[in-house]
């Protein structure tokens, strides 16, 4: 689904002593079927951005579109249920939010909710159980025997079984050690691919968007600062420094290989493999001939 918004602001206790404008004339748009990275400072907006994509806020000023439903002051969609059965959110430690005694059980609340049949409940927990990751031995387990990691999978999996088209990520892997956090994002990046879903991520992690994000927007301070595919956004270090970030591991080793060999290696967001190719060709071309 296309995601578009336009002039959007949003004011937190809006008409109080206590309003806070979080959102400032934002404007951008997704194509269906994007990946997309929202990154930026603490506090630049982020999670009041995507709150807007399933309608737990409606902006302030502006307009935000998601597909045909339209969110502006005063004109909710007509349906609030089906727009969020189409825009699935996995929260941060979106795990703290199991209660049902079985994964099974967990898992099937959501579609349950949004008043999907059994049968047909029964046959997307078979599908997503082994896209998650989980052995199907779990089902019938509590979700709270389960290791954080696995728990997450289940929550994700509740997320997936409403069977969304957009899928929107806080931060999904905080808290997880290194080989969760790719495991989990690899998932995602597959899901996203397999299911053709428009993904939303927003990440701390550089190293992330780089990796998985055809689209990125920084945020600061409740406004876009920049946008653009990662591979032109990402070179700018003294954009990113000025809002306190920082360019991606592979750009930094990159600059700095320029500026001791004064080689430059053009960043496409190639694999480790292809810099160590592309260095082999430079020491190559420059050894004397025998
Ligand atoms: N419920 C609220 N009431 C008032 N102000 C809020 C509320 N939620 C967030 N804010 C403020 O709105 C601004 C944007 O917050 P938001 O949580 O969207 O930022 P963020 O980029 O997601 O931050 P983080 O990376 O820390 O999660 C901040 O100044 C924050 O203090």
């Amino acid at each position: 689904m296309d995601i578009t918004f336009k002039n959007v602001t949003y004011i937190y206790q809006r008409n109080t002593p206590f309003a806070h404008k979080a959102i400032e004339d934002l404007s951008f748009h997704i194509p269906s079927g994007s990946f997309v990275a929202i990154i930026g400072h603490t506090g630049s907006g982020k999670s009041t951005l995507i709150q807007h994509l399933n309608g737990m806020v409606i902006p302030s000023e502006g307009e935000v579109t998601v597909g045909d439903f339209h969110l502006t002051q005063g004109k909710k969609p007509e349906s609030m249920k089906e727009l969020r059965s189409k825009v699935g959110v996995v929260f941060q430690y979106p795990e703290h939010q199991l209660f049902e005694e079985t994964v099974g059980k967990d898992i099937a609340f959501g579609p349950e909710n949004f008043g999907v049949p059994e049968d047909e409940i029964k046959r997307r927990i078979q599908e997503i159980i082994p896209a998650v990751g989980l052995p199907e031995e779990l089902l019938e387990r509590s979700p709270f025997d389960l290791s954080g990691g696995q728990m997450r999978r289940v929550a994700i999996a509740g997320v997936l079984a409403v069977k969304p088209d957009v899928l929107v990520l806080d931060e999904p892997t905080a808290g997880l050690d290194p080989r969760g956090q790719k495991d989990i994002m690899d998932m995602f990046y597959n899901l996203h691919k397999e299911q053709g879903l428009t993904t939303v991520l927003v990440t701390h992690s550089m190293e992330d968007a780089v990796k998985y994000a055809d689209h990125v927007i920084i945020m600061n301070k409740g406004t876009k600062y920049m946008e653009g595919k990662p591979e032109e956004v990402f070179i700018q270090k003294d954009a990113l420094n000025k809002v306190q970030l920082d360019v991606p591991e592979m750009v930094q080793f990159l600059n700095l290989f320029e500026a001791k060999f004064g080689k430059p290696i053009p960043f496409e967001r190639q694999s480790i493999k292809e810099i160590a190719q592309s260095i082999q060709g430079i020491v190559k071309g420059a050894a004397p001939h025998e």
